[in-house]
């Protein structure tokens, strides 16, 4: 990630996160792509609201800025039921959860962001939470202290997560749904960032918009995060309408790579080129070499190279493409990547 564009991060100022949150989709007619997903989901809450029940658990995985968070805030509003948000690292004794769970109204939705990171006593308290709706409290101390069950309403839990490989089997076996989330096409990106020009404000033409979609690495937050700076451009540098000119200008001042590529996916390039003649070579390997968790890499980064064309995968590990030679000015075959 471009980690100056999360805005998770706490350099993000107040200002910042107030737009993110006027350009986030509140309904699935709002939310562009992602159309099998979107399709499904759509019947999944058609006929909970038709039996008035509380929808599946739902899980969302799949790299960050995708619509994790998105699609679990329009799942409540299409339910019309509340939402409460908390996330895995926060909740650290089932305490915390129980408070959460007893408030919970019938077919309301419990969003655990970060879900693989929940302890794991947290995590089995959650289980009979999910599966019975009862949860077990302690009332009372010393010798007194006793434990009580109590029954919860109803109601679904939304789990996102970026990483589903750390999930343990039991955690996502309880999950009626599960969606993965893919990278957005460039035409997908088109619309989205023409739709936040719209509520930004600001005038963008068609060619800019591609121009800005096209290096955004197929991530909605990116593009938005994009199309905010080169509105800057704009305003300051231009007219305050976005042209094929000034975005230009703008992403060459941001430097912003061709393909929308991030500082690790570069790395991993670049490596696997320098360090290991192209490959195939191992993705533990490929790990140590960037200082990586092989994980991450598998569940993050390499997801968008291959869908790029950046990196393949064979029987003997990965390998990178022509493109990705072309894409670094690199020559193949030769380890150092100059002429000589
Ligand atoms: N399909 C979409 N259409 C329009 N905008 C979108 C779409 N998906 C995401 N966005 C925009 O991208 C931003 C990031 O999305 P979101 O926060 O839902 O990602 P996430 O998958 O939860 O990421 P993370 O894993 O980092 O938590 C949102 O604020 C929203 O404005
Ligand atoms: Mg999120």
């Amino acid at each position: 990630m471009n980690e100056n564009l999360d805005p998770t991060d706490d350099n993000f100022s107040p200002e910042e996160l107030d737009v993110e949150k006027k350009l986030r989709p509140l309904s699935f007619d709002d939310f562009t792509g992602q159309d099998q997903v979107l399709e499904n989901l759509q019947i999944f809450v058609q006929a909970a609201n038709l039996r008035t029940e509380a929808l599946d658990h739902t899980l969302f995985h799949g790299p960050p800025g995708l619509g994790k968070t998105t699609l679990a805030h329009i799942l409540a509003n299409e339910l019309e039921v509340g939402i409460k948000v908390t996330s895995g690292p926060v909740l650290d004794k089932p305490g915390d959860l129980a408070g959460l769970l007893t408030n919970l109204e019938e077919r309301d939705v419990l969003f655990i962001d970060e879900i693989h990171r929940l302890s794991p006593i947290v995590e089995e308290y959650l289980y009979s939470a999910m599966e019975d709706y009862k949860i077990d409290i302690m009332i009372e101390t010393g010798p007194n202290a006793r434990t009580v069950q109590i029954n919860l309403n109803p109601f679904t839990l939304i789990g996102a997560t970026t990483r589903s490989g750390l999930l343990t089997s039991p955690m996502r076996a309880r999950f009626g749904i599960q969606s993965r989330l893919q990278y957005y096409k460039t035409d997908l990106l088109t619309t989205i960032v023409q739709r936040s020009a719209m509520i930004l404000d600001v005038p963008i033409s068609m060619e800019a918009a591609v121009e800005i979609a096209g290096r955004s690495r197929g991530t909605p937050r990116i593009a938005n995060a994009l199309l905010r700076r080169v509105r800057d451009f704009a305003q300051i540098k231009g007219d305050g309408s976005i042209d094929i000119k000034i975005a230009k200008y703008a992403l060459e001042a941001l430097n912003v790579d061709a393909h929308g590529l991030d500082e690790m996916d570069n790395k991993i390039l670049t490596t696997i080129i320098d360090k290991f003649k192209g490959g195939p070579v191992g993705i533990t390997t490929i790990a140590t070499a960037v200082s990586e968790s092989p994980e991450t890499i598998e569940e993050v980064y390499e997801p968008f190279l291959i869908q790029q064309g950046f990196i393949m995968r064979t029987p003997r590990g990965r390998e990178v493409t022509e493109q990705a030679y072309k894409h670094l000015g690199k020559i193949k075959g030769n380890i150092q990547g100059g002429l000589f």
